[in-house]
């Protein structure tokens, strides 16, 4: 069985190359196919442009000997450029099979960048960065064999800091971290993936998979569909955001819940607003879901609300201000689980408060996912999703349109709506970031919170 969604570590990689060998393979044949697939890619992209590969000398540089020898066996007039020679047996030998002499440079067309893949362990000298930026600039399509040489293949970290952009990026047998994470995925360019056999690798991380949501049984009703109710605070409106957001998530009944105390505002006539005493308020049994955090303030009070909804041990999803006040003692003895849903400033902030430091953002995530007995959303243009007892999960790119005020308010609304229908946790994250990134798409350019709340509807048929 193939597993052409799971990300894998370069030691993972390893591994499961090594149990292809001893499966029979041989790491020359894994480059054969390897070399092969990609070069399909090329000559798919190129046609019969020329084409200049850059090779290192590691197994990506062998990649590019076979990807050249194939090139060259379709009529393709191929340029190898190799600044060291090979190191590794296999490259050598795939170095002879091409029987060409490397020349010094070499201008237009297709650019090939096989100098490095998992195998980089530090930055590029000023050598090879020079020339790896020379070949990029004097081609006008670039492809990144594996991975963009300079790219640090687990974390998504850049090595140097100014790598080339790449048109395409072939990955070999499997995704690796950095083709989804930050900075390393804007370099690029589309991703395509070679399949060598890989089969699946327990406890590897995966690309989400779009959720296939339902329509509500013939019999249901507002409570069988889930009742939300979203903790107001200090500044009500970014709660009104999030409880007309939640309204389009698959909840049957959204209610904002505000002390007695607090300021006068409004919401669409279909989100219920109790005023109350929020510690009568919280204990109606009929409540399936919480949301706390958006607009809640840093006050004591704050806390005092915080620290309340939570010891009601209901499903909650816990974001923005509650995630300033979160603290260990707040989660004790609860049985149902929390969402957390941090941008990277709230991420540091939580690691710190649950001592999840010194460790890269994959391991963190799910360090404090196990820490708060939950899911945590590391919400960002590359968005992780970790879950207490699961392998990391990776929300594919969504529109970059959504870095505008209030759009963590409605992901938080829509997780937390999700929650509310009885999805388990993690579900529900997954399920609520899918809606909101394809929201965003319906949406198009420019848009406000308010029309991103108004797409819901169109995202959620997107699925069903
Ligand atoms: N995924 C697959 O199924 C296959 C992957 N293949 C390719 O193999 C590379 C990984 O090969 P490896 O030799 O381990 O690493 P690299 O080719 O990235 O090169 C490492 C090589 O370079 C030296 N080195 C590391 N950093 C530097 C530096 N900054 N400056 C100079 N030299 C450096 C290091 O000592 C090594 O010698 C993978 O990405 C795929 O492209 C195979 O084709 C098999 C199938
Ligand atoms: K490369």
């Amino acid at each position: 069985m193939r597993a052409p969604e799971q990300i894998l570590t370069a030691e993972q990689m390893q591994a499961a190359e090594q149990r292809l060998i001893d499966g029979g393979e041989t790491v020359e044949s894994l480059m054969e196919t390897a070399g092969a697939g990609a070069a399909a890619y090329v000559y798919r992209a190129c046609g019969t442009r020329s084409v200049t590969v850059l090779c290192g000398p590691g197994n990506n540089g062998g990649d590019g000997y076979v990807i050249a020898r194939h090139l060259q066996a379709r009529g393709v007039e191929v340029q190898v450029v190799a600044p060291l020679d090979p190191a590794t047996d296999v490259a050598k030998a795939a170095r002879v099979a091409w029987g060409g002499t490397p020349v010094e440079t070499a201008s237009e067309a297709v650019f090939v960048d096989c100098l490095f893949g998992t195998g980089l362990g530090r930055p590029l000298d000023d050598d090879l960065l020079g020339l790896l930026h020379k070949l990029a600039e004097a081609h006008d399509y670039r492809i990144a064999v594996d991975l963009p040489s300079g790219v640090d293949s687990d974390s998504g970290e850049l090595l140097n800091d100014a790598l080339p952009q790449y048109d395409c990026t072939i990955a070999l047998g499997a995704w690796k971290f950095s083709h989804w994470l930050m900075p390393a995925m804007d370099l690029m360019g589309t991703r395509k993936l070679v399949d060598i056999g890989v089969g699946p690798v327990s406890s590897a991380a995966h690309l989400s998979r779009a959720p296939k949501l339902t329509a509500p049984p013939r019999d249901a009703h507002k409570y069988s569909r889930g009742l939300l109710c979203v903790i107001a605070g200090d500044m009500p409106g970014a709660s009104v955001l999030a409880a007309s957001a939640a309204r389009h998530g698959g909840a049957g009944y959204v209610k904002i819940l505000a002390a007695e105390e607090s300021q006068y505002f409004t919401a669409p006539h279909d989100v219920v607003i109790e005023r109350g005493s929020l510690y009568d308020l919280v204990s109606d049994r009929r409540i399936d879901a919480f949301l706390v955090g958006p607009g809640l303030g840093l006050s004591d009070q704050a806390r005092a609300r915080l620290d309340w909804v939570l010891a009601c041990d209901i499903p909650t999803v816990c974001d923005a201000d509650a995630l300033t006040l979160l603290e260990p003692s707040m989660i004790e003895g609860r049985d149902c689980p929390i969402i957390a849903t941090p941008h990277a400033g709230e991420l540091d902030r939580l690691a710190n408060a649950f001592e999840a430091t010194g460790m890269d953002r994959v391991e963190m995530i799910s360090e404090l996912a196990e820490d708060i007995e939950g899911v945590l959303v590391a919400k960002g243009p590359d968005t992780l999703i970790g879950s207490a007892g699961s392998a990391p999960v990776i929300m594919p790119p969504a529109p970059s349109w959504l870095s505008t005020a209030g759009t963590g308010d409605i992901l938080a609304g829509l997780i937390a709506s999700r929650l509310a229908t009885g999805a388990s946790s993690r579900k529900a994250a997954e399920q609520g970031c899918w809606l909101h990134g394809e929201a965003a798409r319906i949406a198009g350019p420019a848009f406000s919170a308010e029309q991103l709340v108004e797409a819901v509807p169109a995202a959620y048929s997107a699925f069903l």
